[in-house]
């Protein structure tokens, strides 16, 4: 199988050298050495990481000269608790940086309740919106697309572990409420984690693959879920323990997944997205790895 080089691009995300959600793992690893590694492991798109200098004229070039090209950022939503101005506020700032590096998706995730950060069961104690909820998270990213519009991007919602918005259902409805140019940032990792099964992961993509704007890549270690499940750990612990892999090296059979996307004609962005601990999984090694894999696949 393989997929277009002119409609499909590669991405990997700097999450593997320095964790923001857990800043030891890989603080050691500076901002330059990541994207020089990103670009000599073959990728040519990166999102953004707490390490990137946050002013466009200083990341451009430092990024242009690496053959690398900005392609989302994480964007933090909270329409379901606080009053939606506090979200448009931020996400206009996000959206124009966003906008000026080049971006034309925004990868948000609804963050009320979110356990993602907490100390807290992952599988026991991830929150669950009311319908009243539902509403107010469904306005905000119907106004959240028109703003994004404005530039001529697209939002998209990042279905995530500890979540109102994790599982198959969830995303399905969220898909289902809000308008038809609200997008979904599919990533494998989170769906087959949240449901351990291939046929999951496989079933949303197909349902929902004409709205994907953007795709996160990741593999998830079977036997670290057991344990995660087994020892109630929160998601940073099993992250720590090595729940995420790169593709490739987990449970998840990627050939329909490329197969599902290239049939549908996807365009836009892949994305690997494999936080491990650095210091266990070396993440330039980690990477050549990966982008031989895809390359096997796809011939990308
Ligand atoms: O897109 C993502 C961003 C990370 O901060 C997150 O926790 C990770 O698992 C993810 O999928
Ligand atoms: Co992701």
């Amino acid at each position: 199988m393989t997929m277009n080089p002119e409609k499909v691009k590669l991405g990997i995300a700097p999450i593997a050298w320095t964790n923001d959600d857990l800043p030891e793992l890989g603080k050691e690893n500076t901002f330059e050495q990541c994207v020089s590694e990103m670009a000599l492991a073959g990728f040519t798109g990166s999102e953004v990481g707490n390490k990137y200098p946050n002013d466009p004229e200083v990341l451009k070039p430092k990024l242009d000269i690496r053959g690398i090209q900005i392609c989302n950022a994480w964007f933090s939503t909270f329409f379901a608790t606080r009053p939606q101005e506090e979200t448009i506020e931020e996400f206009i700032k996000h959206r124009d940086f966003l906008h000026e590096m080049g971006a034309k998706v925004i990868g948000c995730s609804e963050q009320s309740y979110s356990i993602q950060g907490l100390d807290k069961p992952i599988f026991d104690e991830k929150p669950e919106f009311t319908e009243e909820e539902w509403a107010k998270v469904a306005a905000g990213y119907n106004k959240l697309a028109e703003l994004a519009a404005e530039k001529g991007m697209k939002v998209s919602l990042h279905h995530h572990m500890g979540t109102g918005i994790q599982t198959p259902e969830e995303t399905d409805k969220f898909m289902e409420m809000t308008n038809d140019d609200v997008y979904l940032l599919f990533d494998s990792g989170h769906m087959y984690y949240s449901e351990g099964t291939q046929e999951s992961v496989e079933k949303l993509l197909t349902k929902c693959v004409d709205q994907i704007a953007h795709v996160h890549l990741k593999d998830v270690r079977e036997e670290v879920v057991a344990e995660v499940k087994e020892d109630k750990l929160s998601f940073l612990e099993g992250v720590k323990m090595g729940v995420f892999t790169i593709p490739g090296d987990g449970a998840i059979d990627f050939d329909p997944i490329f197969k599902i996307l290239e049939e549908a004609d996807y365009e836009g962005w892949m994305v690997v997205e494999a936080e491990q601990d650095p210091a266990k999984a070396n993440p330039f090694e980690y990477a050549v790895q990966t982008r031989g894999f895809i390359e096997e696949k796809t011939g990308l």
